[in-house]
């Protein structure tokens, strides 16, 4: 186990934002961090990342507290791919990922940092892109160009806060793959702020439900979520079902299929009138 959170305190001048959490994080697999807007979910991440400091409590890594570490050396450790970023607009797509190794190398890169950011490019499909200003990128593409640098990173941890919110469906598989597949490899804790309970269920490994900055449930997904509890934190109906076993789905009650809807045929054509 590489990453504990234990007791965890976070405000915002008065506002108490996290308010005791206890999490471990394992190697190897992916924690999703999940919970309504608002629960304390990207302060959590960026505790881990050292952009907020904790009121109280301790993040360790390997049983060093990492808020006392030396920034290089947590820049070593920990890798961040923050919720929205402001990325420099005159880099472009390879040197941003390059940017992942800084706290690596030394005066220049060496061959083994070009190769490894060749790689990551590779890895996210962004070698046509590569020359490409960032400025120039859409959403999705600059998303993936944030994981990209942080997996040049070579971290032993992995913050991702809400990674896939602006990839399309095809880029969010493979995006959450590439990163499950990188952790399994290389031994990596991945903590990933994430609303998609199905994605989250079907990529991680682990998940904690925050709610209002506690911990309501942590442990397996298959096991963890149930009906009344995400139903409760939502404040909507979900259905929770098992379709196979350690497989589960989430869905709001509306969207089931024993749901009423209005029949094609009762809904009434609108025309504009001329
Ligand atoms: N810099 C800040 N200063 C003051 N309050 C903040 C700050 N950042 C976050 N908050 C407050 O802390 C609480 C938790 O915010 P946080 O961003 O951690 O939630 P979240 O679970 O990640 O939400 P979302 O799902 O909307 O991204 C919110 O009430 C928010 O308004």
């Amino acid at each position: 186990m590489s990453l504990r959170i234990r007791d965890l305190h976070v405000s915002y001048g008065e506002r108490r934002v996290l308010l005791g959490v206890d999490l471990d994080v394992p190697d190897g697999e992916l924690t999703a961090v999940l919970g309504p807007n608002g629960s304390g979910k990207s302060t959590l991440a960026k505790v881990v990342a050292r952009i907020a400091r904790p009121s109280s409590g301790a993040v360790t890594v390997d049983g060093r507290d990492l808020h006392r570490l030396p920034r290089r050396e947590h820049a070593s450790l920990v890798a961040y791919v923050p919720q929205v970023s402001a990325t420099p607009f005159d880099l472009t797509v390879r040197d941003m990922v390059m940017l992942g190794r800084t706290p690596h190398i030394g005066m220049r890169p060496r061959a083994q940092d070009h190769q490894i950011v060749e790689r990551e490019l590779e890895r996210l499909r962004l070698r046509d892109l590569a020359a490409r200003p960032m400025a120039e990128l859409s959403g999705g593409q600059a998303q993936r160009v944030l994981v990209a640098r942080a997996l040049a990173q070579e971290p032993r941890v992995l913050i991702l806060d809400e990674p896939t919110s602006a990839l399309d469906l095809r880029y969010q598989v493979e995006t959450l793959e590439v990163v499950r597949q990188v952790a399994a490899d290389k031994s990596v804790a991945v903590l990933v702020v994430i609303h998609d309970l199905n994605h989250a269920a079907w990529f991680c490994g682990h998940s904690a439900l925050l709610h209002e900055g506690r911990v309501l449930r942590a442990g397996r997904p298959a096991e963890t979520f149930d009906a009344a509890t995400l139903s409760q934190v939502y404040g909507l109906e979900i259905d929770v079902t098992h379709p196979a076993p350690g497989v589960v789905e989430v869905r709001p009650r509306s969207m089931s299929p024993s749901a009423a809807r209005p029949a094609a045929a009762d809904l009434e054509p609108v025309r504009a009138s001329a």
